[in-house]
């Protein structure tokens, strides 16, 4: 029988619409899956920083998620901003045993340089988050967190790829390059094989909310049925077209178009 693909975020917010569950929605309906997400903090941000963060009530965060799971179930899920212990203890019980495909964007820091994640959640992290993880897309500042290794080089970011499946329990990993030079290289490590996904790179200050986006699209490809070095090719060239199509909106790093495979900015334009 046929069925209709759906993905879940848990996440935090952005108003301006370009990173946390707004870019994931976004994403998920361009990358043909039914969207649905679980908020875990409001931010106020834009594409030049973040002013202030609430988080969610544990037991309201724990409520979204059983609203959504014995209603629609999810065929899978990214989580991306979860920015407290206790939060992530409870988004790890909840999610623990569900058998559903899980990405995990282990996010640190927002593009503006601001920490969306307190310090002491790191060990939570690893310990909680990461043996669920289908795939985590750590980039690299996050791959040096979780790891304990400095990430220089591919060879460095590519031990951190395998630490993060063979001692950290992931059953597979993509470190992102983005922030290192030269051409965009993201490294992918699943099935006890490495491989390079190469992008050229896109000269712009327009990244805000590429790994959100990045990693709902793989959780949207997941949801259809993909396996996980199917959906994150796939997911490389969604976001390369979308970073590359620039919108040019936005007074710091402005929000990448997730139109972009399905309309050139001229036909968005009025
Ligand atoms: N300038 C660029 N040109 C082309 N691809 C890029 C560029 N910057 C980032 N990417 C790609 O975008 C994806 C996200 O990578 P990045 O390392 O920027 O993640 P991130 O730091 O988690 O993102 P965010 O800014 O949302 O926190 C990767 O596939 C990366 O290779
Ligand atoms: C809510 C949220 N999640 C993730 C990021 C990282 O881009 C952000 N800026 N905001």
């Amino acid at each position: 029988m046929r069925r209709v693909p759906s993905a879940l975020s848990i996440a935090g917010t952005d108003p301006t619409g370009g990173a946390g569950i707004h870019a994931d929605l976004k994403t998920f309906q361009e990358c043909k899956a039914y969207g649905m997400a679980v908020v875990t903090s409001v931010v106020a941000q834009n594409t030049k920083g973040v002013q202030d963060v609430w988080h969610v009530p544990l037991e309201m965060v724990e409520k979204q998620m059983k609203a959504v799971l014995e209603d629609i179930r999810p065929n899978a899920v990214k989580t991306g901003m979860i920015a407290t212990p206790e939060m992530i203890e409870k988004v790890a019980d909840l999610l623990d045993g569900q058998d559903i495909p899980l990405v995990i964007d282990p996010v640190m820091v927002a593009t503006s340089g601001d920490s969306l994640m307190e310090q002491e959640s790191t060990s939570l992290m690893k310990n909680r988050l990461m043996p669920l993880a289908h795939v985590v897309t750590p980039n690299i500042a996050e791959a040096e967190t979780l790891t304990g290794l400095s990430i220089k080089t591919q060879k460095e970011a590519e031990q951190a790829a395998k630490m993060l499946v063979d001692d950290m329990g992931a059953s597979a990993a993509v470190v992102k390059g983005g922030h290192f030079t030269g051409d965009a290289t993201d490294i992918l490590y699943v099935n006890g094989q490495i491989d390079y996904l190469t992008a050229p790179r896109t000269d712009t200050n327009h990244t805000h909310g590429t790994g959100c986006s990045l990693s709902a699209s793989i959780a949207a490809e997941l949801a259809r049925g993909n396996t996980i070095k199917e959906a994150v090719t796939n997911s490389k060239t969604f976001i390369s077209q979308a970073i590359h199509d620039t919108l040019g909106i936005g007074k710091g790093n402005g929000p990448v178009n997730h139109w972009a495979s399905r309309l050139k900015k001229d036909d968005i334009l009025v």
